[in-house]
Formats: C-alpha cells, sequence, structure tokens
C-alpha cells in the first residue's frame, strides 16, 4: 500500500473496494478525541478494523478539537486534502451536512441497527430527515468533587448555589483551598448555570432568541458572584489546562466536567486513589436544575474516493464492542442503548453516574447555526468573569449578535 501512504486525500490512488466485496485501499480518518488518553484507545480500535479488513489501511490523524471544525470546511470546500472520516463534534454535524460536505449514510454499511442508539444521541446526526453521521459518544456534565478535601472540610457535594457558596465557604476556612473551578474560557461551561435559572440561548421551537431575557441576567450574575464572593476561581485563558492542574493537584475542591476528563483526572496525584474521585449533579440554580448535551458523531466526506471502506469504518467505531471498549478504558458514555448492558459499562460508575444525567440532559437546537452560538457568547461570559462587563449589557449583546446570526428569529 506504498501509494496509500502518499494518498493525502482519500486514497484516490488506491481507487478504494474492489467490487469483489473485500474492503481495500486506505480511510484517512481526523480524530478529535483528547491526546494522551483517549486517542490511544481509539488508535487502538482503529487498528481492530485494519486486523479485520487486511487490505484497508487507515491513516489515523490527531486534529485538535478547536482547529478541527474549520481545518474540515477548508478541506472539503477546497475539494483537496479532506479525510475520509472525520470525529464531528454534535453542533458540527448539522453544519458540514447543510454545506454538503457530508454523505449520507443512509441505507449504506455505516448504519446497523438505528434504534439501538439513544434518540437523544441520533437527533444530532441527521439533517433535512437524512442521516449523515452515527452517534459514537454522547456526554453532559456533572460536578467533580476531591472526597478527602471535602471529608477534611466536613462537607458534602453541593446540591444548588446557596450550598455551592456555604461548602466552598468552610473549604476555604478548613483547608485552605478554593472550593470551586469554574472554567472562564468555554462558555459551555456556563450552560449549566443558564439553564439553572430557567434560561436558554434560544428557543428553537418557537425561532426566539432567548439568552437576553431576564433568566440569561440572573445566570450571569449567578456566575459573577460565585468569583467575586470567593467560591470559585477561574481564567480568562489556558481554562482547561488550569482547571485540570488545579483539581488534579488538589488546589481545589471541585470543578464542573464531563466524562471526556475522567481519563486525564485519574492521572492526577489527588487521584492515584481513584475512589477519591466523586461525581454528583450539577448544582441547581434558583429556578431549576440542567445540564447541557454534548457528543461527537463520526461522519463519511461526501467526495470521499473510498466510501465502502470509510462506511464499514464508522460502523466498526460506533458498534457496540467498540463503545464497551470506550466505556471499559476511559469511562465514555456509549451513545448505544445495547452497550450499557455489556459489563464494561455495567462495571464503569462512571459511565453509571452520567447514563441518567445524559437522558435528562437539556437539548440543544439542531441547526447549522448552533455551534456558532458559543463564540459570541464566549467573549460576554469571560468577560462577565473578568469585571469587563456587566450581567445585564452581557445578555444584550449576546441576544443582539445572534438575532444577526439566526435571520429573522424574534
Ligand atoms: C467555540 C466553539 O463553540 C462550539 O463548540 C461547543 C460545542 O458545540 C459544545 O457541544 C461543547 O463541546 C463540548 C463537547 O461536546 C464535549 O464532548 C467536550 O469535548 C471534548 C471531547 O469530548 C474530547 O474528546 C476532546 O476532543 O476535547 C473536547 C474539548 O474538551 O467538551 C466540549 C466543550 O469544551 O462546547 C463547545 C464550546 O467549547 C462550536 O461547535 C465550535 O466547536 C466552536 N469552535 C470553533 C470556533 C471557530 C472560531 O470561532 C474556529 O474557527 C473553529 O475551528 C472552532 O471549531
Amino acid at each position: 500500500l506504498a501509494l496509500a501512504a502518499t494518498a493525502c486525500g482519500s486514497g484516490d490512488e488506491t481507487g478504494g473496494s474492489k467490487s469483489s466485496g473485500e474492503l481495500s485501499g486506505t480511510v484517512t480518518w481526523w480524530d478529535t478525541s483528547s491526546v494522551g488518553s483517549e486517542d490511544k484507545v481509539f488508535k487502538k480500535l482503529a487498528e481492530g478494523f485494519e486486523k479485520e479488513h487486511p487490505k484497508v489501511d487507515v491513516k489515523y490523524v490527531s486534529v485538535p478539537f478547536g482547529d478541527a471544525q474549520n481545518k474540515f470546511k477548508n478541506a472539503a470546500q477546497a475539494g483537496s486534502s479532506a479525510p475520509d472520516v472525520i470525529r464531528s463534534e454534535v453542533a458540527w454535524t448539522p453544519d458540514f451536512a447543510s454545506l454538503g460536505y457530508l454523505a449520507p449514510l443512509d441505507g449504506t454499511a455505516a448504519l446497523k441497527n438505528q434504534d439501538d442508539f439513544l434518540p437523544q444521541a441520533v437527533a444530532s446526526t441527521k439533517y433535512e430527515d437524512k442521516t449523515f453521521a452515527v452517534p459514537q459518544v454522547i456526554d453532559s456534565m456533572g460536578i467533580f468533587y476531591n472526597k478527602k478535601l471535602m471529608e477534611k472540610a466536613g462537607v458534602e457535594a453541593p446540591t444548588n448555589l446557596a450550598e455551592l457558596k456555604s461548602v466552598s465557604k468552610k473549604i476555604k476556612d478548613k483547608t485552605g483551598k478554593t472550593g470551586l473551578y469554574l472554567r472562564g474560557d468555554d462558555p459551555y461551561f456556563f450552560l449549566s448555570f443558564l439553564y439553572g435559572e430557567g434560561g436558554d440561548l434560544v428557543d428553537a421551537e418557537s425561532k426566539t432568541v432567548t439568552v437576553d431575557k431576564p433568566e440569561g441576567v440572573k445566570a450571569f450574575k449567578a456566575v459573577k458572584a460565585l468569583v467575586e464572593d470567593g467560591t470559585a476561581k477561574t481564567d480568562a485563558s489556558d481554562g482547561w489546562e488550569n482547571m485540570m492542574q488545579a483539581f488534579k493537584n488538589g488546589d481545589v475542591a471541585m470543578m464542573i466536567n464531563g466524562p471526556w476528563a475522567v481519563a486525564d483526572t485519574l492521572t492526577g496525584k489527588e487521584f492515584t486513589d481513584k475512589d477519591n474521585l466523586g461525581i454528583a449533579t450539577v448544582p441547581a440554580g434558583s429556578a431549576a436544575h440542567g445540564a447541557p448535551q454534548g457528543g461527537h458523531n463520526l461522519a463519511v466526506y461526501a467526495g470521499s474516493k473510498n466510501l465502502e471502506a470509510s462506511y464499514a469504518f464508522v460502523e466498526y467505531m460506533t458498534s457496540v464492542e467498540s463503545q464497551a471498549t470506550a466505556a471499559g478504558e476511559l469511562n465514555l458514555l456509549p451513545t448505544r442503548t445495547s452497550a450499557y448492558a455489556k459489563k464494561e459499562a455495567v462495571n464503569s460508575e462512571i459511565v453509571g453516574f452520567f447514563k441518567p444525567v445524559v437522558e435528562t440532559a437539556v437539548e440543544r437546537p439542531w441547526i447549522p447555526e448552533g455551534g456558532s452560538l458559543f463564540a459570541p457568547l464566549g467573549i460576554e461570559y469571560t468577560k462577565v468573569l473578568t469585571n469587563q462587563t456587566t450581567p445585564e449589557k452581557a445578555a444584550k449583546t449576546t441576544g443582539d449578535a445572534y438575532r444577526k446570526l439566526l435571520k429573522d428569529w424574534k
């Protein structure tokens, strides 16, 4: 497969699979999973596919989550160097599908036992009644806590914002540590507070922007107060690194995060005994209680020259067995109902905790613009947390930006 090795596209030179039915050629796969923890497991799964299809060469390419969406759009638009398969985050999928960059999968080998998938995971793979991706992982958020630190302070995991404040005060008094690390450079970490005040970014049903309603202002006030009263610490940049270091080193007792953070968390000195990691549902706000739905799908590039092998690869990587492996080795949540019955998933406390959480996670509008709502929100969210704007202005500015993005929405 020397040719395949040089193929930067989708195995044009090898022309893909022969009609003989035996799959062959190259499948280039852009994987956005975390390097150093998740990527090892997914690479190994891809090698398993190659063993089953010795004439197929999977070219594994690790692409950082923050770069992949635009990198794929640019490559697909240029019609060259786009991968055959992309790990497409739930909000990217309708965006790519609306641009015609994804192969419809209905009736192909990529889609097996479709009704085995969780309906809320399937939702982000549909566009104009066609299926453009296969759900790989689903996730939501919870409050991670350091049991030893909590015990030392004589406190339990907080169930609402008032308790979050009082628990953090006791932690500070008894251990000198800050209660919560609140990620300030990624607005996804604001959503559970927005839902907690009974708010949301938009209401897709009625095509109404809702982030600038009173509930949105209250949510911005709530997170501002957490930082101002010392309950939480935050950063305007390098939030992921700072949050993970602070929690892994025991500099903070709690962080709000998701299953994708577990593998990395367990490498922290505070969690060599993994039983020291506790996870509870996010704290409720003054009006409601909710966590966002996230996750990733596998999609096939519409211009792939090796569709058959790509379909088979996607099916393999989203199969019950592959999902059980990801659950067992990385505590990631399957998107197939049947995978939750596999022993790897049953034996994962984290999967057991998050299953009901993802089942009740707040649905997001799977519209092409859905992902674009985060950039303007992120700017205002970070400015609120660093005292560069007021909650009222942040809500209004974000709402105005949304109405420019979402034509004819109220
Ligand atoms: C700003 C971005 O807003 C949105 O993203 C939302 C997202 O929709 C939310 O769902 C949520 O994602 C969860 C995610 O569900 C959750 O699984 C986890 O992901 C783990 C993986 O699990 C882990 O394996 C590993 O990969 O690492 C992943 C990340 O840790 O955590 C994610 C949240 O971090 O939150 C995202 C917002 O962050 C847009 O969609 C864009 O992404 C946009 N960025 C663009 C911006 C363009 C220029 O403006 C720039 O030019 C473009 O190139 C950039 O793409």
